[in-house]
């Protein structure tokens, strides 16, 4: 079996685990609960705990070796809590361990669906329906680390983060939110771009998004400069279908994507390298959160349903509309009464082995 692939007929799962800082931990200990209640007996599960974050770091220096970066490179794929410390200097775990592997696997397809599940609160007024799915670029843009100070520490100071968009990288992501957007009923694809601005990046993703869309003739097209996406997400988020944008902006749409449709505690993430050359890494889109974290208050779903992006992604397909069925209907039967992060792990995993 190749690196990043396995299916219904392999007998065992093989899972990169990094449960991180923070509450991540807390809740990948609930995406496994999940994991484990809702695979067919004959399948196994083999998890390999990697310890990499904040602790590590403190203890080592070390952020990803490549050594451990090749050893990762071998199991099915990776489920990640998340990462990020206040007692490390910003940035160093975020581009020194996540953004190090989602590069180095190739996650050219970080996939965010939102959705509005009954009984689920939005702050929005009414109930709109939300049910879309942003597809970030995830190996270029402004993340790659093409920059760089002169004078630091002088009033003179200049400091330089380029986005970096290539004919290459942006074709690829585009294609493949066409390939979603087809396969979906409403067969709609929005670019999210700034084009009246960043001219050169945005001409590129806006040329290359007409030309492939030549090729795709039943999806219905949109454009929206990010600031205008903004709007629509809080006025009319019906409007959406299917969204391709790139790394920043797809990253600060989708923490408002969540804020909108059920909270942080339920966004789920993928970053996926469709080719398969390298596993997948399946993550909830909120971080380490470090003001709740140990309150047994974090909310596991997201990771859930990351969880559920995961078995699809495998080939589990009939395990993976389980946990999203168990999740649909734990959140509608959701009382007032919080419950501990244990125990909404715990009534998934129940739901969710049927
Ligand atoms: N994928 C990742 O590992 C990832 C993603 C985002 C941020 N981070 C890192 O995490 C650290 C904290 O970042 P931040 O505070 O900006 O964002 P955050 O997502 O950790 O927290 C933002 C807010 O959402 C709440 N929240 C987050 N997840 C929740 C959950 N499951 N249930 C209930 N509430 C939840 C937090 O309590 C906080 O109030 C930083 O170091 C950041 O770089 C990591
Ligand atoms: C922690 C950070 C590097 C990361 C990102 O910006 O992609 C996070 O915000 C996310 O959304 O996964
Ligand atoms: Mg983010």
């Amino acid at each position: 079996m190749s690196s990043g692939t396995a299916s219904r007929t392999d007998r065992t799962i093989d899972l990169a685990v990094i449960s991180g800082d923070g509450i991540g931990p807390e809740v990948v200990a609930q995406g496994l609960k999940v994991l484990t209640a809702v695979l067919p007996q004959d399948v196994k599960l083999e998890t390999h705990e990697y310890d990499l974050g904040a602790k590590r770091w403190h203890a080592t220096g070390e952020t990803l070796t490549d050594a451990e970066l090749e050893k990762l490179k071998s199991h099915h794929a990776l489920l990640l809590g998340a990462i990020g410390d206040p007692g490390v200097p910003s940035g160093v775990l975020e581009r020194g361990l996540l953004l190090k592997l989602r590069f180095a696997f190739d996650h050219f397809v970080n996939l965010r669906p939102s959705k509005l599940f009954p009984n689920t609160s939005s702050p929005l007024a009414g109930r709109p329906e939300i049910d879309f799915v942003v597809v970030r670029e995830g190996t270029e843009g402004p993340y790659v680390g093409n920059g760089g100070t002169i004078r630091k520490g002088t009033p003179h100071e200049v400091a330089n983060e380029v986005s970096v968009n290539t004919a290459y990288g942006v074709e690829r992501v585009v294609r493949d939110a066409y390939a979603r957007a087809q396969a979906r009923p409403r067969k709609k694809l929005t670019l999210v771009h700034k084009n009246n601005v960043l001219v050169h990046a945005g001409h590129l993703w806006k040329d290359t998004f007409d030309r492939v869309g030549r090729e795709f003739p039943e999806v219905s097209t949109d454009y929206l400069h990010v600031d205008a996406a903004t709007i629509f997400l809080v006025t009319d988020p019906a409007r959406f279908d299917v969204i391709v944008t790139d790394n920043l902006f797809g990253d600060i749409i989708t923490d408002l994507a969540a804020a909108v449709s059920g909270g942080i505690g339920l966004a789920a993430s993928g970053n996926i390298n469709p080719t398969r050359e390298f596993p997948s890494m399946f993550e909830p889109v909120h971080g380490s959160a470090p003001d709740i974290a140990g309150s047994g208050k974090a909310d596991p779903t997201a990771t859930v349903l990351s969880v559920a992006l995961l078995l699809r992604h495998l080939g589990f397909e009939a395990e993976a509309a389980r946990v999203d069925e168990a999740v649909t209907v734990d959140l509608a039967e959701r009382g007032e009464a919080p419950r501990t992060t244990d125990e909404i792990g715990d009534a998934l995993a129940a739901r969710a082995a049927g």
